[in-house]
């Protein structure tokens, strides 16, 4: 026998190509092909987007969403036909995508990254750079976007009341965040979807933050499968869950214990995205065909435009309550914070329902708009945590807008742990890839040595509420323009108008 004999015989693409209907459906996904033809009215994103890709290659537009193990996971092995001869399948002639040509003339001409000189550089070369819809993805928040924007804002309500002549020679800018040390009071917030952006996803985030040694918050809505970013940490490099609770618990179970037998040091269970919110620069992009099923209640013919978080989340349990954290205490031993609280009675609620920790916060702007900055409720939350004698008893996280070490330095005197960033390390992983994340952080590190020196502390555990003056935090209207921020603001750019 030829060794060929015992090698199965590849599909070829015609044979792919007669299962193209909603009856009788196959798909090609990296290579193999698939019969989703009873999967497809389960599919979160909607049944259109299988239905596009028919008896042909999906792969392309497959890979940012999904975590390469979701069809062993999620696919019964008896729908998984074999491996398809690739060389027989007539590819999509590609569209021809207007912008691309000009995007291709932007990334040539693009800044080098040392013209980087903070965070802001990396959103303003992003948006010029990443595809329309990875950016449309990463930069839109809620309806109007207004809370999007005070994250950012309500830090420059904040002045510093720095101190002279103190001995600021050495500084040492590490803390303590869950019993970890970390170098810097940041860490890596969870944030969907990293292959949108950059083709290796979240995995380049893990290497940045073994690089700085910061904490990675590794997103349930990953490109990257959960364990492709465990396994790519190296040596004792402290990684966090963010948990978004599936109406099955069983399933919410498996992946807490997974999580926690893979080494994870905490597990943020997302309190604020019970639906997900409105993300109209999102919904607007390309994935108008990944339609959901989260939001429409009629048949097929429903407006399913969601744009991709919708689609890939109506597994998410909007029933999730207080009554329920006595369970998750009870399955797993890691630390179990709260993350997206936004007012002091739920944080003395967190307190008493046993968890460990909240992120005080709003999602980054991408769920309720007019919902307060995190750092604003850390102003409400801290002096009646003290008056109360409860300020020791939790870790007490913020993230949302966070854009200089200023922002982490002020929010360190009002009390927080640490703070969670996000969008820049997703920007300066679209924009610059690894290279990107590490000179982002490490500017981050050089304005908080600098800061610390200017403000007269040589260590976090210096800073206090005296060091700053947050008497404007509560208006809602500042003269101070956000220059920065509002040059890399996306306006509606309408089809006959060319973005800039
Ligand atoms: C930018 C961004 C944020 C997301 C995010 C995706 C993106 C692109 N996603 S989302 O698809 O559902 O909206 C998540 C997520 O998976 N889970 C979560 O807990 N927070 C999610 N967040 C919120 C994030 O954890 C922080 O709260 C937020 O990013 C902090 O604000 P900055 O981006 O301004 O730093």
């Amino acid at each position: 026998h030829s060794s060929n004999d015992t090698q199965a015989v590849k599909l070829t693409g015609e044979e792919v190509a007669k299962h193209n209907t909603r009856e009788d459906c196959w798909v090609i996904i990296n290579g193999r092909a698939y019969d989703v033809t009873e999967f497809m009215p389960e599919h979160p994103g909607g049944p259109k987007i299988i239905l596009k890709y028919a008896g042909k290659d999906g792969t392309e537009e497959y890979a940012p969403i999904h975590p390469p193990d979701t069809l062993d996971k999620y696919l019964d092995k008896s729908k998984h036909l074999g491996e398809v001869d690739m060389s027989t399948v007539q590819q999509e002639e590609k569209k021809e995508d207007p912008d691309e040509a000009e995007r291709q003339e932007r990334i040539q001409r693009m800044p080098i990254l040392e013209q980087c000189y903070n965070l802001m550089d990396f959103e303003a070369v992003a948006r010029r750079v990443m595809k329309k819809t990875a950016w449309a993805y990463y930069s839109s928040g809620a309806d109007d976007e207004i809370t999007m924007r005070e994250n950012h804002s309500a830090y420059h309500k904040i002045w510093f009341r720095p101190r002279v002549l103190v001995n600021v020679e050495s500084i040492d800018t590490s803390t303590t965040m869950l019993g970890t040390k970390v170098s810097i009071p940041f860490y890596v917030t969870a944030t969907a979807l990293g292959k949108l952006g950059n083709p290796e996803g979240e995995v380049v985030l893990t290497r940045g933050a073994k690089k700085h040694n910061v904490i990675q918050m590794i997103p349930t809505l990953a490109s990257c499968s959960f364990d492709e970013i465990v396994d790519a940490k190296e040596g004792d490099q402290v990684q966090w869950l963010q948990l978004y609770v599936n109406k099955d618990r069983a399933i919410t179970k498996k992946i807490i214990e997974h999580a926690e037998k893979r080494g994870c040091k905490g597990l943020f269970i997302t309190v604020d995205a019970p639906q997900l919110g409105r993300r109209e620069k999102d919904m607007r992009s390309k994935f108008s065909d990944v339609g959901s099923n989260v939001q429409n209640t009629g048949g097929d013919n429903v407006d399913r435009s969601q744009g991709a978080a919708r689609a890939i989340s109506s597994f998410i349990d909007p029933s999730l309550s207080w009554k329920d954290i006595p369970w998750f205490l009870s399955v797993t031993k890691m630390p179990i914070l709260l993350k997206g609280v936004q007012r002091v009675e739920d944080v003395i609620q967190a307190i008493a329902a046993g968890v460990h920790g909240v992120v005080l916060s709003n999602h980054g702007g991408r769920q309720l708009d007019f919902a307060r900055s995190g750092i604003e409720v850390l102003a409400e939350v801290m002096p009646e945590l003290r008056r109360l004698g409860l300020d020791k008893k939790i870790e007490i996280y913020v993230d949302g807008g966070v854009r200089r070490a200023t922002d982490i330095i002020k929010a360190l005197c009002l009390g927080a742990t640490g703070v969670g960033i996000g969008r820049p390390f997703l920007y300066a992983m679209s924009a610059y890839g690894l290279p990107g994340v590490d000179r982002a952080m490490q500017l981050l590190k050089d304005e908080m040595e600098m800061n610390m020196r200017l403000i007269g502390c040589s260590s976090v555990d210096e800073l206090g509420p005296d060091l700053v003056d947050t008497r404007g935090l509560s208006m809602h209207t500042t003269t101070i323009t956000d220059t920065l921020g509002l040059n890399v603001y996306d306006p509606l750019v309408g089809p006959q108008e060319k973005a800039r």
